[in-house]
């Protein structure tokens, strides 16, 4: 009633637009308030000014500018710059915020203030960039040092996240670039597409984490700063997916090893000093190549390649081993710290089954789930590569894909076809990458022999392991057999 009243209704917009304003301005005069703030505390300060000019005095590009440059818009601070220009980046969607000339951003580092100004002068037609570094004198000697190296460290990851990713192969001939030809590593897997335990996906991703950031650990002592990790399980379970999606993750180069076409000890000596940091270097199949009878390479060949003590620098190396097995590997081949990590890929369990079928099929549930449960219950199983085919085959009709799934997987456990399969199945067979113990083998009829003889194996290992454990704070650590769940 009251707002058809013109009067009235005009003085409700301009009390409602007054209380907007009100807010709007509430938050600029806080922002006011906080550059005055800066501004008196600036006063009371004696500060030192370094000036990093984009070119030296012959005229040559000044490295430091440019890495200066990456880290400044690298800086959150920077979106509270008055001005700021937005480029479109080398990804797609990518955008990245400069800073404008004149414009100062903030950043803080060990407890001190310090700040960044963009300048730019013209001399005749010729224009110089500048960065200007504002420390308080009295932190000047602290943290100058550690905030250029600081910089440096910033700018290294951020060009390693940036750079393309590459796939060297070693060759029989020698190239321009020595042994190793490269193509643009394209491979589509990353760890989110992998379908494995989350649990051990998760410690892979923290454990890698943790090693890119471990470079003064190691160095303190003494050690090459390298991880190796084996991946073993039965052909099509995901082991070479996960190695180019661990590349992919870390933004390494990936060199694979074909260990055919080594020659001799010393040739293999020779592409591992070839090869470049911050890489990943994989031998695929490694216990086939061990059981070959006549090998070029000899044991303490791959052995000391492990070790990664020729890799002249020993800096921020991955190596990367794949193994159907390692039941009949050399104990000296898996000790610690020649692997450190083991990872085991079993054949498909339901939860591996529903991560495939939500990828391969976008499916998150379906009626049909509980009946694919109660098959992977009974014991049967397939290599998440054969589901995947059978769904990818059968894509455009989700129900059939999950009923020819069903079907195979019944095939599989019933004996009939599927060889290779049903052989993998009594080498490993694993719920929820887990070896199953004895108990919980009860009613799987003719596999539960074998089984248990894995089993003893296992234990044996498990006490191995403990052993170890108990002597080393330290050591690798195994994930997805079941040996330690730590
Ligand atoms: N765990 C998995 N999650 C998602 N896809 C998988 C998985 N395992 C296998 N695949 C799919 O199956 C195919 C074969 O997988 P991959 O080559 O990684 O297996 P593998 O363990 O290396 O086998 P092999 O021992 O025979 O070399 C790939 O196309 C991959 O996408
Ligand atoms: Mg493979």
């Amino acid at each position: 009633m009251v707002l058809t009243n013109p009067f009235i209704l005009l003085l409700v917009v301009a009390g409602v637009f007054l209380v907007f304003r009100i807010i709007l301005s509430g938050t600029a005069l806080w922002f006011l308030f906080k550059k005055w703030c800066r501004t008196i505390d600036d006063w009371c300060h004696v500060y030192q000014f370094y000036k990093i000019p984009e070119f030296n005095r012959n005229f040559q590009e000044n490295q430091l500018y440019r890495k200066v440059s990456t880290y400044v818009s690298s800086l959150a601070s920077i979106e509270d710059s008055d001005y700021a220009n937005l480029f479109s980046g080398k990804k797609l969607n990518e955008i990245t915020l400069e800073l404008d000339t004149n414009q100062l951003v903030y950043d803080t580092f060990l407890g001190a203030r310090v700040s960044w100004m963009s300048e730019e002068k013209r001399e005749g037609n010729s224009r110089c960039k500048t960065f200007v570094l504002k420390i308080k004198k009295k932190d000047k000697r602290r943290i100058l040092r550690p905030y250029l190296q600081h910089i440096h460290s910033v700018f290294d990851e951020i060009e390693q996240r940036r750079k393309e990713v590459k796939l060297y192969t070693n060759t029989e001939t020698v190239h321009r670039n020595g042994r190793w030809s490269s193509i643009p590593f394209t491979h589509p897997s990353t760890l989110d597409t992998v379908a494995m335990d989350p649990d051990i996906k998760n410690k892979v991703k923290s454990d890698l984490e943790s090693f890119l950031k471990s470079k003064q650990y190691y160095h303190r002592l003494g050690r090459a700063w390298k991880r190796s990790y084996l991946l073993y399980g039965p052909s099509g379970t995901g082991k070479s997916s996960f190695v180019a999606a661990m590349a992919k993750f870390l933004c390494y180069d990936v060199y694979d090893v074909d260990l055919s076409k080594v020659s001799d000890d010393s040739d293999l000596k020779i592409l591992l000093l070839q090869t470049t940091s911050r890489s990943v270097i994989v031998i695929e199949d490694l216990d086939r190549f061990l059981g070959e009878k006549s090998k070029t390479v000899s044991l303490s060949g791959v052995m000391n390649f492990m070790d990664g003590i020729f890799s002249c620098c020993g800096e921020e190396r991955v190596m990367v081993f794949t193994m159907t097995s390692k039941d009949h590997i050399d104990p000296a081949i898996l000790r610690p710290g020649r692997i450190d990590v083991h990872i085991h890929f079993p054949l498909c369990d339901f939860s591996a089954f529903k991560t495939l079928a939500n990828s391969y099929l976008g499916l998150k549930d379906h009626k049909l789930f509980p009946q694919v449960e109660e098959i992977f219950q009974g014991g049967a199983t397939l290599s998440p590569a054969e589901i995947g085919e059978i769904m990818i085959v059968n894509r455009s009709s989700p129900s059939r894909a999950l009923k020819s799934v069903m079907t195979a997987l019944q095939t599989n456990s019933d004996g009939k076809g599927y060889g290779k399969i049903g052989q993998q199945l009594s080498e490993s067979r694993s719920v929820n990458g887990r070896i199953q113990s004895v108990d919980e083998l009860g009613e799987s009829g003719g596999v539960i022999c074998r089984e248990s003889v894995h089993t003893v194996r296992e234990f044996r290992n498990l006490y191995g392991f403990l052993r170890l454990k108990s002597s080393r704070k330290s050591g690798p650590f195994d994930l997805g057999s079941g040996e330690n769940e730590g």
